[in-house]
């Protein structure tokens, strides 16, 4: 990865490194130092004195951690800012955008160090007000974030996820609650009992406990309507956003531009209007039969999602990925089983993983449940969801949301979740 600063190349890779570049030292990269050195580098500098060589001062940035909503939180901020008339960036999981055009597809949710200083150097040089990013624990752990003063950071919730790499569910805890330890303005979702944080400059929204953001009514009838309270003052946003987590992604994104714009509610509420939501997130797909997709590929997302659709018979098409946490497998098996009339477990990127064995996997934690079938091809998975369906069903096809492809081994193939459900229309 290469940041330009002053005509000057900064690298993390020692073989691009020469005597005209200056190498960029972190974790990740150390053991190549002495490879930086003999192709000739003279300038080395630690990761945490890169900050000290570009000033991103001009620039508001606000990060979003958490283990499900970060995508749907940053997008809702996105649109709710360009919609008040600011100029503004957005980086995650679907890629980085500016001003509403998507300049890089998908790829990593957080960059490595060097490359989100040279997103965020890109949007200042487009003049942007504020940078949005999601922060994922792979990044807090890796130092990815390291030299970033953040204007705002907002908490979505912790659950579990990607315990293949933190290992054990305490450590992905910590690595979470380290991005909100300092005293930088912090958005914490007070209904979670997990996380730990440093109240000084900490503001927070929640539906159940007192905070400063509170909801205090919803309802779900033609759309979604929710009122909350700030210090005493009440105020309303309406969606077409289903699900209750949506209303605590919402109501953090009306608080984070409060926070950092300092504008109205009621302008900020009505700005939120006209945000339709997260491709591939909660998406209806068609209507006949009701099929949806969606991105929950965790326990707790997939219990989010089946839970708001309890007055329909749920047909449930989900796998789980291959080469990632193998522990939330089962779990993801039992939550399906809990809320699904019909389960059809099937493949979901299996990477360098067996697809029968991650099957297996998933079917330990499903007990004499009456209907599971196990269609490994997830385009005969969805064709059997979608036969099945009537007019009391809802299709739920998790797990994939808006991704193009299905990864075996390190190939990408073509694969969409939409289109395979569009080709069963009734
Ligand atoms: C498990 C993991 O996170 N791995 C990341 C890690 O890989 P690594 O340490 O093995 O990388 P490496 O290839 O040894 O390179 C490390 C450093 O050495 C340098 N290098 C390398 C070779 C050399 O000869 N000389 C040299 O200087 C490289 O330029 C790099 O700076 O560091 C690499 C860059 O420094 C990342 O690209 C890589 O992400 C991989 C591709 C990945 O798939 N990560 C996923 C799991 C991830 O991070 N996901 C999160 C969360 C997803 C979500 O929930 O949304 C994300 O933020 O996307
Ligand atoms: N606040 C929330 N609480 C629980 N589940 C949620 C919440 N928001 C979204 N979800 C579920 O999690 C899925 C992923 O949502 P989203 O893409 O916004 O999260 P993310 O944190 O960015 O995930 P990832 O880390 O994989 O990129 C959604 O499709 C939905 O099923
Ligand atoms: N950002 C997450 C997305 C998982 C989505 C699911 N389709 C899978 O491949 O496991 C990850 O890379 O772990
Ligand atoms: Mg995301």
């Amino acid at each position: 990865m290469q940041l330009i600063i002053n005509n000057r190349v900064y690298t993390d890779n020692s073989n691009e490194a020469d005597e005209n570049s200056v190498f960029v030292v972190s974790k990740q990269n150390e053991k190549f130092k002495d490879s930086a050195i003999a192709n000739g580098c003279k300038e080395i500098i630690d990761s945490s004195e890169l900050k000290n060589h570009i000033d991103l001062s001009s620039i508001k940035i606000i990060g979003i951690t958490g283990t499900n909503g970060k995508t749907t939180t940053a997008a809702a901020i996105y649109s709710i800012l360009l919609d008040l008339g600011y100029k503004v960036a957005l980086q995650g999981t679907r890629g980085f955008f500016i001003n509403d055009e998507r300049v890089e597809d998908y790829s990593l949710t957080t960059p490595v160090q060097l490359g989100n200083f040279a997103h965020i150097q890109k949007a200042m040089q487009n003049g942007c007000d504020f940078f949005v990013m999601e922060v994922s624990s792979h990044a807090i752990e890796q130092k990815r974030i390291e030299g970033l003063e953040f204007a705002l950071k907002i908490h979505t919730n912790i659950t579990r996820d990607h315990l293949d790499y933190h290992k054990t569910i305490e450590e992905y805890i910590n690595v979470k609650n380290s991005f909100l330890s300092d005293e930088t303005p912090k958005l914490i979702n007070k209904d979670d009992p997990i996380v730990k944080y440093n109240s000084k400059n900490g503001f927070a929204y929640s539906l159940e406990n007192p905070s400063t953001y509170k909801v205090t009514a919803y309802s779900f009838k033609n759309g979604t309507h929710v009122m909350f309270s700030h210090f005493g003052e009440m105020h309303s946003f309406s969606s077409n956003m289903m699900g209750i987590f949506n209303v605590y992604n919402l109501m953090a994104a009306v608080a984070a531009v409060h926070i950092t714009t300092q504008k109205p509610l009621n302008e900020i509420c009505e700005a939120l209007e006209g945000f339709a939501g997260v491709s591939g997130r909660m998406e209806t797909v068609c209507t006949n039969p009701l099929a949806i997709v969606d991105f929950a590929h965790t326990p707790d997302g997939m219990s989010e999602v089946l839970k708001s659709f309890n007055e329909k018979e749920i047909i449930c098409v989900f796998g789980a990925g291959g080469d990632r946490d193998k522990l939330k497998r089962p779990l993801m098996g039992q939550v399906a089983a809990q809320f699904a009339k019909h389960i059809i477990v099937t493949s979901d990127n299996p990477r360098n993983e067996d697809p029968d064995m991650i099957i297996e996997d998933i079917l330990k934690g499903i007990k004499n449940h009456q209907s599971v079938q196990v269609e490994i091809n997830r385009k005969e998975a969805i064709k059997k969801a979608m036969e099945m369906a009537n007019e009391n069903s809802v299709v739920l096809v998790l797990g994939k949301g808006d991704e193009a492809t299905q990864i075996i081994y390190d190939k990408k193939f073509p694969f969409s979740d939409k289109e395979e459900i569009l080709k069963h229309i009734k």
